[in-house]
């Protein structure tokens, strides 16, 4: 028999309401990944990319249709449910790094894992092995300040992958970042992807960037083409 796949997705929809009006922004989204997946997202401005995103993170509730991680119905579980499902098994970055500026690069890092009541030795070691991993070794004293757009956004890479997340959303993650930062952006990750095994939807806007990851998807006015 087949595992089943880490994920997966079923008549996905979601419709804003704005008053009167209904924006339907994801329209019925059928989809596995599998375990160990690297996925690009791309597709139009307000194809419904972040929205899609945020979903599968449990950031945003669907209108309709299911997202099965690991076999269980995401949206089955209560608010607590949620919760723990989001701090338990995704991790984040986004298109700005939202890293903490008083704190170094380090800290920040460890931040997840102290907010997770992991012993604070612990969790500087966690914090320290995935910054090295990113290539920061030599930065874990620097703050955001201090380091180069690609190092704000590897120390967000590490902050989010600190705890071992089954699963790694990115949006956007190079927005911010020159063409050359952002390909080392995207290396980095296809890296983490053979070298650990992580499994992750990085959604882009640049065709190129998205044609060197293994596993490409467009979203077109909502559905998947
Ligand atoms: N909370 C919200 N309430 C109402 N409309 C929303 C909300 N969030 C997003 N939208 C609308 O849904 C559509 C899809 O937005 P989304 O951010 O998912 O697109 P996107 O593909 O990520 O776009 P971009 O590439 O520009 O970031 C847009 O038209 C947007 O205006």
């Amino acid at each position: 028999m087949q595992p089943a796949p880490l994920i997966r997705i079923e008549g996905l929809g979601k419709t804003y309401l704005m008053g009167e009006k209904r924006l339907e922004v994801l329209r019925g989204i059928d989809l596995e990944i599998a375990a160990g997946e690297l996925v690009a997202l791309t597709g139009p401005s307000g194809a419904g990319k972040s929205t899609f995103l945020h979903l599968l993170g449990a950031l945003d509730v669907p209108t309709r249709g299911r997202v099965l991680f690991e076999g269980e119905d995401v949206f089955g579980r209560g608010e607590d449910g949620l919760a723990a499902f989001r701090n338990q098994t995704i991790g984040f970055v986004f298109q700005s790094h939202h890293l903490l500026p008083e704190f170094t690069a380090l800290e920040n890092a460890m931040m997840p894992a102290l907010i997770r009541r992991v012993a604070r030795g612990d969790a500087r070691r966690r914090a320290a092995e995935m910054l090295e991993t990113v290539g920061l070794g030599e930065r874990m004293e620097h703050r955001p300040g201090e380091l180069s757009g690609g190092e704000q956004q590897r120390v967000a890479l590490a902050r989010a992958l600190c705890l071992q997340p089954k699963l790694l959303l990115a949006d956007e993650p190079t927005g911010n970042l020159d063409p050359q930062t952002a390909e080392g952006i995207h290396a980095l990750l296809a890296d983490l992807n053979v070298r650990m095994g992580i499994t992750a939807v990085v959604v882009t806007h640049n065709e190129r960037l998205a044609a060197a990851l293994p596993r490409r998807l467009r979203l077109v006015q909502g559905r998947l083409a």
